[in-house]
């Protein structure tokens, strides 16, 4: 057997890494409607699991537990395979399973994640060999994130969010919060009180803790399930919004001091977080996905 056909019949197990927005600056909107941002994307070693095998018949088919997706054909996983079979023209389709972690409409970029492990999977099972730069540049279309997904190393991004810097960032351990709410990320970028003219920063002003999320005062607003996630974590730390959210997070001093947040969390009594989940994660510069190829 050639190492191609072993590939090709072992199913590929691979990560799909969340990630936070360490600040969102919207610096204002382009003719389309997207808005120019700027961003310190910092991935996570938690997220979601693909498993991808090669189907030889060139269908795409597609199994998660997860039923609160929407319709499997309008899931990211399936219409990134699609539009990487279409730009390749592979006669191969694949058989994917999503093992979904990460709650959707979360900041985490989960669904921005899972297509940008799709494009990285098949690209290797189907041999087709496009560079990261071109499976970035396919990706931006299925979502903003994906790019720095694709590109796997915690990033400096601007424009929509595909402009990427890869920056070393320190790899602190963050306690997570993700109220049970969905947050949509068009309703709050299309929102009449969303801040759109901040000024560009450098990431100076970053570092000397001159940053914010621009949609956390609105996101605040809108859900009070975020604002009491805020209020309780920031008696921990810097507590700050994910992208449009709903989750939040604040860097911790040490994994101990994270396990000690969260203790605290499973005997909070306030009501205002009864659905809130919190967890730990790990900031890595380097996704974890590239690493398993
Ligand atoms: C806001 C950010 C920050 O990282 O993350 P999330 O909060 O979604 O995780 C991203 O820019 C989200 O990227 P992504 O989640 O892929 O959003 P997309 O599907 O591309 O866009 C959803 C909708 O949000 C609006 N949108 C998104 C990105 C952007 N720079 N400007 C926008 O105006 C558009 O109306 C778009 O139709
Ligand atoms: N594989 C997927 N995982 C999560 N959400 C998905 C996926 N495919 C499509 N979606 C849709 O994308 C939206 C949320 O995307 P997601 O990236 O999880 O949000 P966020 O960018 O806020 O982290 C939801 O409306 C969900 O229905």
């Amino acid at each position: 057997m050639t190492a191609m056909s072993e590939n090709s019949t072992r199913p590929l197990r691979l990560p799909a890494p969340a990630k936070l927005n360490l600040f969102l600056h919207i610096t204002g909107r382009r003719p389309d409607g997207y808005h120019e941002l700027q961003t310190l994307f910092q991935l996570l070693d938690h997220g979601d699991e693909l498993e991808i095998s090669i189907q030889p018949d060139g269908q795409i088919t597609f199994e998660c537990q997860d039923q609160t997706l929407g319709a499997p054909d309008n899931n990211l996983v399936v219409r990134a395979a699609r539009q990487l079979q279409q730009h390749t023209r592979t006669g191969l389709g694949a058989h994917i399973t999503l093992y979904k972690h990460l709650p959707a409409g979360a900041g985490l970029g989960g669904g921005s994640s899972d297509a940008a492990t799709t494009l990285i999977g098949l690209n290797h099972l189907w041999q087709t060999n496009l560079t990261l730069e071109a499976l970035a540049e396919l990706g931006v279309s299925l979502g903003a994130d994906v790019p720095v997904f694709v590109m796997g190393h915690s990033a400096w991004a601007e424009g929509i969010g595909e402009k990427l810097t890869p920056v070393t960032l320190p790899e602190p351990y963050f306690v997570v919060l993700s109220p049970a709410c969905h947050v949509n990320t068009g309703e709050i970028f299309s929102h009449q009180q969303l801040t759109r003219d901040s000024s560009p920063i450098k990431i100076a002003a970053f570092l000397a803790g001159q940053s914010r999320n621009d949609c956390e005062p609105l996101v605040r607003r809108l859900y009070p399930e975020v604002d009491s996630a805020i209020q309780w974590l920031s008696k921990f730390g810097p507590a700050r919004l994910t992208g449009t959210g709903s989750s939040v997070f604040a860097p911790m001093a040490s994994e101990q001091a994270a396990r000690n947040v969260l203790q605290a969390l499973n005997t909070a009594e306030d009501p205002a977080l009864s659905g809130t989940k919190g967890w730990i994660a790990k900031g890595v510069n380097r996704s974890p996905v590239l690493k398993c190829l």
